[in-house]
């Protein structure tokens, strides 16, 4: 047994007793992989660089597949079959075993595997052990070939030698940009390339020692016929190393039509089930003609997917093809977003009850857009009437679970019908927050008149082809109107009526930043970004660019973002750290690439540096003069606001910040506007003073003295001045701290830069995750370096 694999079993024991509780109480039948702890993985890395060729196994004709018994439905948890704790061995060559791998990111695929699980528990009567777990929880070098079938693998299922069948690999994979694997399968994709290109290898290591079926996910809004392409090239490579491929495609589920249920039942009844009930001997002849001259295989069509299921899917997929433009989300994906707390509206629409809303209906302080423009959180509400967007952000709340598309395709809901679901399912939601702790009566009560629209939620707004209708609708209802888009839809912008507050993301400072942060389906997302950057400067309205720092990503080459600035003399610019919400499946953001507000407060400086030098240069691009007008420390959001724009002289000659909004005011005009189309109304015709806590520096730190702060337990006190290596000088009452104190914490961070060095590091994970490790950083989260 090679030493490799000796290791594997031990690290599996570590894990196997918590594994074998969760899994057999979810299954019953089934038992189920748990991530390898990190060092574990750690090892078996090291351990699969050494590569080490262990066995070349003999064909072994009495190994062959005998056919299955009769199929049965079973559900007997207690079958003399199920798996005993000694006897996981996990390997993927051991005989008797079927193995359900997959490469989710976001949650399909995993799906799709434990749905397998329960199909084919329920379609066989099992004498072979079923194990089901995410392609990195193997070492894919050392399984596909160092397997030494030694008996200590086999199941103690009371298989005789003769009874052996051939172990079964069942593949479920997603597809990535442009057809990449995704990072989660990188382990099987690198092994399979390995196993093709080392030379010490024979030529087909696979042959008669393993079948396996491959179904891919994709989705066909991506439009660039990238759908399927890691499972038919994982289809293409086992085929070459020998294994023997069930079924003549690969079958590919598309989450723009939701059909990947219809495509597992047409996988399983089709390619599966009859490949495992197929005499072995007969097998391997066809094997040897097959393999021959394997090559690209076919992506089965939509035709040949089976007849199973259900009414509204066909529908969908009926209406792909006819003229009639099909519904937005899919079954699946209205159920992830439901999960995720999004009430939907119709077809393409959703609202959420914002955090911030809850918040201030307590009396706990509203979001960033009360301090920098007065809107009352509790009367907010957040929306999105297109689900869809054209990107695919590293820090999109969403998970990945929203559909895609670079344009409006789906069938189009009523904007009356959208606004006036949305305003009844956000009062509701309202209704039901009257029994939280705290709850300020009067808030809530006149929490039940909308007065503020966040079309920002998720998604893209601008995409929704009859957006200025419910855009009228909200203002007709006296509901301000903030709308965000990615910039992806300059022609949308141009032809949108004058809204509240009108912003773009602006996520990075060069092209190549773009794309890797906004993942975004125009292959020319950089110029329409740009040309809707351009845009904004003749809209007349406030007009904002929205920067949402993400350490390690985009938080550098401020040169690049004052550049985009100046294309649409914005008038205001709002820079916010990025919150992390936990991990979520398919960013690779960790709690390290959120930043601090004085990290936040020190980009804004830099970016004021750079509009000024450009300012300084003139010329007709030269952008205006800005300034840091206003901050919330308690959402790391710092505000720049054009001088010409919202500040005006005091009596005393001070400055005065009007960045706050008259919104009946907008509402006035606005009307007039509809009215009259050829009056026009801009900026300062709406402001109004920004109250003196709200204001960058204040001592309230943007928040609403009015409110009640209730402050997280710290791991550090908040120090309040530091030394040049970032080691706290005084404490939260800004008094010296004694030598004793000033020692301990330089010994912890002196601990702290042993393991992580001197300076910033950016680590890229393998997963694409990175992070940010600076020691000197580390006690200063709680205040602004001035
Ligand atoms: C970051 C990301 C990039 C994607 N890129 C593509 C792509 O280029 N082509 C495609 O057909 N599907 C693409 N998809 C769609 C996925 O293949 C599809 O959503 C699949 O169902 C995801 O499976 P999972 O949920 O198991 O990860 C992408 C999905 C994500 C999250
Ligand atoms: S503006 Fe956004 S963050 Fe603030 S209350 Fe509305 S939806 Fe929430």
């Amino acid at each position: 047994m090679s030493s490799s694999h000796s290791h594997r079993q031990s690290s599996f024991l570590t894990t196997t007793a918590v594994s074998l509780t969760a899994i057999v109480a979810a299954t019953g039948v089934a038992w189920y992989w748990q991530k390898i702890k990190n060092q574990e993985s750690k090892e078996v890395k090291t351990a699969a660089k050494k590569r080490p060729i262990t066995t070349k196994r003999e064909t072994d004709t009495s190994n062959r597949q005998v056919p299955i018994r009769e199929i049965q439905t079973t559900n007997d948890d207690t079958n003399n079959n199920a798996i005993t704790e000694d006897s996981a061995r996990g390997r993927i060559l051991a005989p008797n075993t079927v193995t359900i791998v997959h490469g989710s990111v976001t949650g399909t695929c995993s799906k799709l595997a434990q749905d397998l699980v329960e199909a084919l528990k329920n379609e066989i009567h099992l004498d072979r052990t079923i194990q089901m777990g995410a392609l990195e929880e193997w070492d894919w070098w050392d399984e596909l070939l160092n397997y030494d079938d030694d008996g200590t693998s086999v199941n103690k299922s009371g298989a005789s030698s003769q009874q052996e069948k051939l172990p079964v690999l069942l593949v479920l994979l997603p597809t990535h940009h442009g057809g990449s694997w995704p990072p989660t399968a990188t382990c099987l994709e690198s092994a399979l390339q390995d196993l093709q290109n080392d030379w010490r290898i024979e030529k087909s290591p696979l042959k008669n020692k393993l079948q396996v079926a491959v179904m891919g996910m994709g989705c066909s809004d991506y439009g660039d016929d990238s759908v399927g392409k890691p499972a038919k090239e994982a289809f293409v490579t086992f085929k070459k190393l020998g294994a023997h491929v069930f079924g003549k495609k690969v079958r590919v589920g598309d989450d723009a039509t939701g059909n990947q249920d219809r495509v597992l039942q047409a996988w399983l009844h089709h390619d599966i089930l009859p490949g495992l009930i197929v005499d072995d001997d007969q097998d391997g002849e066809d094997d040897d003609k097959e393999n021959a001259n394997s090559s690209e295989p076919d992506v089965v069509d939509m035709e040949d997917m089976g007849t199973v299921m259900e009414s509204s899917q066909q529908e969908n997929e009926d209406s792909v093809k006819s003229s009639k433009p099909r519904e937005m989300v899919t079954a699946t994906q209205a159920k992830a977003l439901k999960k995720e707390g999004y009430k939907l509206i119709g077809t393409h629409s959703a609202v959420k009850l914002c955090r911030w809303t809850k918040h201030q209906l307590r009396g706990r302080g509203g979001c960033y857009k009360h301090t920098f423009y007065g809107i009352t959180s509790y009367q907010c509400m957040e929306a999105t009437p297109s689900l869809a967007c054209a990107n695919k952000c590293v820090f999109c709340w969403r998970h990945h679970k929203n559909p895609v598309g670079k344009e409006w395709k789906w069938k189009t809901d009523d904007p009356y019908f959208i606004v006036d679901e949305a305003v009844k399912t956000h009062v509701q939601m309202i209704k039901e927050t009257k029994g939280i702790p705290g709850v300020n009566m009067e808030r809530w009560r006149e929490a039940h008149t909308v007065r503020h629209c966040a079309l920002s939620l998720v998604g893209e707004p601008i995409m929704y082809p009859r957006i200025n209708e419910l855009l009228g609708d909200l203002h007709k209802r006296h509901i301000s109107s903030f709308l965000v888009t990615n910039g992806q839809h300059p022609k949308a912008i141009e032809s949108l009526i004058p809204v509240t507050q009108l912003y773009v993301s602006v996520d990075a400072p060069t092209p190549e930043s773009l794309v890797a942060i906004d993942r975004p389906l125009f292959s020319d997302a950089w110029e329409r970004l740009k040309e809707s950057l351009s845009l904004l400067k003749d809209k007349g309205q406030r007009t904002v660019a929205r920067l949402t720092v993400v350490k390690g990503w985009n938080s550098d080459e401020v040169e690049g973002y004052a550049k985009l600035i100046a294309l649409g003399k914005v008038s205001l610019i709002e820079i916010k750290g990025v919150t992390f919400c936990g991990k979520s499946d398919a960013s690779n953001l960790n709690m390290s690439n959120t930043p601090w507000h004085h990290e936040v407060v020190e980009l804004c400086r830099t970016l004021k540096m750079e509009l000024d030098r450009l300012r300084e240069r003139g010329g007709p691009d030269a952008p205006p003069e800005y300034d840091l007008a206003c901050e919330h420390k308690h959402s790391v959001s710092v505000l720049l606001a054009r001088v010409d724009q919202f500040a005006v002289d005091g009596p005393d000659g001070q400055r005065v910040w009007k960045t706050w909004i008259n919104y009946p005011k907008f509402q006035e005009l606005s009307a007039r506007h509809v009215e009259d189309p050829s009056f026009t109304f801009s900026v300062e015709d709406y402001t109004a003073e920004t109250p003196a806590w709200a204001l960058f520096g204040s001592e309230e730190e943007g928040f609403d003295p009015t409110d009640t702060r209730h402050r997280k337990k710290q791991k550090y006190p908040k120090y309040t001045q530091f030394d040049e290596r970032g080691i706290p000088t005084h404490d939260h009452n800004n008094q010296p701290l004694t030598e004793d104190e000033r020692q301990q914490l330089k010994a912890i961070m002196d601990e702290k830069i042993k393991q992580v060095g001197c300076g910033s590091t950016v680590t890229q994970l393998k997963g694409g995750e990175k992070l940010v490790e600076d020691a000197s950083l580390m006690f200063r989260g709680q205040v602004i370096v001035m």
